[in-house]
């Protein structure tokens, strides 16, 4: 069973705890949240802060990916927020291996992310470490954003490092994902799908995650 995670990076931030309960409503898994610091990426999003104000709008798990040079300073701020999953960035990470262990510490799931240009061997030592892995299949910053078609072959040799080692962590992708291409994401071996223009674009939430969920269907 494929999750989908919207993301809230295309919502109207007016009305973040509206728009974060139509996603609730309309059958969303996840809500992903995109942090991003103006550095580690050229745009600055949402604060812990934000988190905690949005937090009591749901009870569906708040993922947070952290877009920032130093994600390991703020992840308790996120957790003491109601973040259910971190997710860092393995090129800002030296020590990875730890990164992830003080994160599962802290009561929630770990996630580590890399960039389309991230070779997948970086990970090759925290496969049965992590929660979670996330593909970015576009360049982190922005939403709405072009798929990068390289990123197929990606997604695939991850599933199979993943047969290989005999992990258990979860294929998230991000990044250029709609009706359009969630089949082939999902063929691939993709199975929580982060969506943010495809799904605040559609006028009927409810609508575009049901179609997304059938078109996934193998
Ligand atoms: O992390 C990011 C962007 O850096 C994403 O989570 C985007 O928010 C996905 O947006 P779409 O490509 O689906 O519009
Ligand atoms: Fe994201």
């Amino acid at each position: 069973m494929i999750k989908i995670a919207p993301s809230i990076l295309s919502a109207d931030f007016s009305k973040l705890g509206e728009e974060v309960k139509r996603l609730d409503k309309g059958g969303a898994d996840i809500v992903h949240i995109d942090v991003m610091d103006g550095h580690f990426v050229p745009n600055i999003t949402i604060g812990p802060l934000v988190v905690k104000a949005i937090r009591p709008y749901t009870r569906l798990p708040f993922d947070v990916h952290l877009m920032m040079d130093n994600p390991m300073e703020f992840v308790d701020a996120y957790v003491e927020a109601g973040a259910d999953s971190i997710t860092v960035h393995a090129e800002v990470l030296p020590h990875l291996h730890r990164a992830i262990h003080y994160i599962k510490g802290l009561g929630v799931k770990a996630a580590v992310a890399l960039n389309p240009s991230t070779p997948l061997n970086v990970l090759e030592y925290v496969l049965g470490d992590v929660d979670m892995v996330l593909l970015m299949t576009v360049n982190p910053g922005f939403g709405g954003q072009k798929f990068i078609t390289a990123m197929m072959d990606k997604i695939r040799k991850l599933a199979d490092m993943r047969s290989t080692y005999g992990a258990d962590f979860c294929i998230q992708v991000d990044g250029g994902i709609g009706l359009h291409n969630i089949r082939d994401v999902v063929k691939a071996g993709a199975e929580v799908i982060v969506a943010g223009s495809a799904v605040f674009g559609a006028q009927d939430i409810k609508g575009i995650i049901e179609a997304m969920r059938q078109e996934a269907k193998l």
